[in-house]
């Protein structure tokens, strides 16, 4: 499988050891969500393919060449700037950035709030200028940690929905942290479940439904659905062993 494949991984902070010997390939151009408890590492590995963080030990290769598009829980807009000037700074100046500006704003339901600043949005309204201004940056790599957590359900099912349909217009190789079963379901190509201590991933498992599906009651996701409640339900919380220091 062509990807980024992360071999032989080690990470420790003091009194810590989060990755040892971990290795996982990420395809290439599909979306692979990561899930596991709190603290295992899941931020953790999205700096390592990121480049901010380096790992003790090990080799990260079949990075994408160019730069790497992050979308955070918190959106990081600037303050000064429009919901419209927020997204279209991320575009090198050219004739059709007006319009995919344009284009996103509308189909993620934030053209109504084109001239508004960050302060005079909520928070899952800002979280869509952030998942815009991700869609519009030409990165090959886009790492996104929780980035649909301040959507209510409603809202949730819908923006995965847009987001997705979107996100087919210029697919790249993309990794999503999630603690809910939404994204996995509605988004997903792959999903990794990551537990133990040192965290390894301790499940796989490919989307049954290769176009993705309408909403959460299809039937057809249901084996994914048990599938990752039962290796969520099998994990132990990270902290309770695993402990060491750094090397
Ligand atoms: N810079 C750091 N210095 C020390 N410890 C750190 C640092 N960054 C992360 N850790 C520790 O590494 C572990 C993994 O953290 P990480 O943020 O990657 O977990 P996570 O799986 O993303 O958690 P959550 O789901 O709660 O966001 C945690 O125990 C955390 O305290």
């Amino acid at each position: 499988m062509s990807g980024i494949r992360l071999d032989g991984i080690r990470v420790a902070f003091p009194g810590r050891l989060v990755f040892d010997d971990f290795s996982l390939t990420i395809p290439e151009g599909k979306i692979t969500c990561l899930m596991g408890p709190s603290a295992c590492g899941k931020t953790t590995l999205l700096r390592v393919l990121a480049g901010l963080l380096t790992p003790q030990a090990g080799r990260c290769t079949g990075l994408p060449v160019g730069p790497v598009s992050m979308v955070f829980q918190e959106p990081r807009l600037l303050p000064w700037a429009t919901v419209r000037e927020n997204i279209a700074l991320v575009l090198p100046p050219h004739e059709g950035e007006r319009t995919m500006v344009e284009h996103l704003m509308e189909e993620l339901g934030l053209a109504p709030y084109a001239g508004a600043y960050p302060h005079q949005l909520s928070g899952g309204l800002k979280q869509r200028v952030g998942l815009a201004r991700a869609l519009a940056f030409p990165s090959p790599l886009l790492l996104m940690d929780e980035p649909f957590l301040s959507l209510d359900l409603v809202l949730l099912s819908k923006t995965l929905r847009v987001f997705h349909r979107l996100w087919k217009e210029q697919p790249r190789t993309t990794v999503l942290v999630s603690h809910r079963l939404e994204e996995p379901l509605l988004l997903a190509d792959h999903v990794v479940v990551l537990g133990g201590a040192p965290t390894r991933p301790v499940a796989f498992f490919e989307h049954p439904v290769p176009h993705g599906v309408e909403d959460m009651t299809d039937p057809r996701l249901l084996p994914l659905e048990h599938g990752i409640r039962q290796a969520l339900a099998s994990i132990e919380e990270p902290r309770t062993s695993g402990r060491t220091s750094p090397s």
